[in-house]
């Protein structure tokens, strides 16, 4: 088997979703991935509260841990407002490359910036390198034992501002117990658990929205 899971999304997407049309992405997506093959996607149970979210808080500048195939980056970008900038975080080459493609289909490239690397590595230099000063909005979908260290870094490095919104995917499968913890116990977030399922499945899942208090 020559090709990637990733790269047979990207074929599915080429093939049946029109270009610079963000719905026909994610409809091709999760048509592929509910009916071909299963792939981590925040998918179509879970997107709309994603969608709900981002539109609520209108986000100027937003940030994505975890970009895999372009998924949510697309379900994000589509919403963003003319001006505003969606950067995604993705260590895996061969993942970022379809992304990038994925994007572009959607024609979403010029609200996007993806950058490869590790998260802990790259957030430390975004006020320097992007010109941020802070997150409106923060979409964790990444390893699930990098949430809780990468929103410590975000805060210790001054990116999130009181009212700056996180939303975390997968809080109950795989699950991310220690973050779950640290934002339903601290004092510096207002926390609030949407249920769901995980994408393409019956299995329960939910999204964290978690609101920075300062
Ligand atoms: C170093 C920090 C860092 N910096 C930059 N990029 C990073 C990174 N750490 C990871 N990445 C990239 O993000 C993506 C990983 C995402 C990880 N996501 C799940 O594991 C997951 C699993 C299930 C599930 C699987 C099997 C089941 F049975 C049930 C559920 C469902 C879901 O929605 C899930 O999101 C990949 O592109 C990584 O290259
Ligand atoms: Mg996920």
């Amino acid at each position: 088997t020559g090709l990637s899971r990733p790269q047979r999304m990207l074929k599915a997407v080429q093939k049946n979703a029109t270009k610079g049309d963000p719905q026909s992405v994610i409809a091709a997506i999760d048509y592929y991935c509910r009916h071909k093959e299963w792939a981590m996607n925040v998918g179509d149970d879970k997107g709309p509260i994603l969608d709900s979210v981002v539109s609520e808080v209108n986000p100027s500048t937003a940030l994505e841990l975890g970009t895999y195939c372009g998924y949510s980056t697309v379900r994000i970008a589509r919403l963003l407002s003319p001006g505003s900038k969606l950067i995604t975080v993705e260590f895996n080459p061969a993942y970022a490359a379809v992304a990038r493609q994925i994007i572009a289909h959607a024609g979403l490239q010029n609200k996007v910036t993806l950058v490869e690397g590790g998260s802990g590595d790259l957030i430390p230099k975004i006020k320097e390198q992007f010109g941020i000063t802070s997150f409106d909005f923060v979409f964790l979908d990444h390893w699930k034992d990098r949430y809780l260290p990468d929103i410590k870094l975000l805060e210790d490095c001054g990116l999130l501002k009181k009212g700056s919104v996180l939303l975390a995917d997968n809080v109950i499968c795989p699950g991310t117990p220690e973050y779950l913890e640290y934002v339903r116990n601290s004092p510096r977030y207002k926390s609030q658990y949407f249920q769901s399922y995980l994408e393409y499945t019956k299995a329960e899942d939910g999204l964290e929205k978690s609101v920075f208090l300062g």
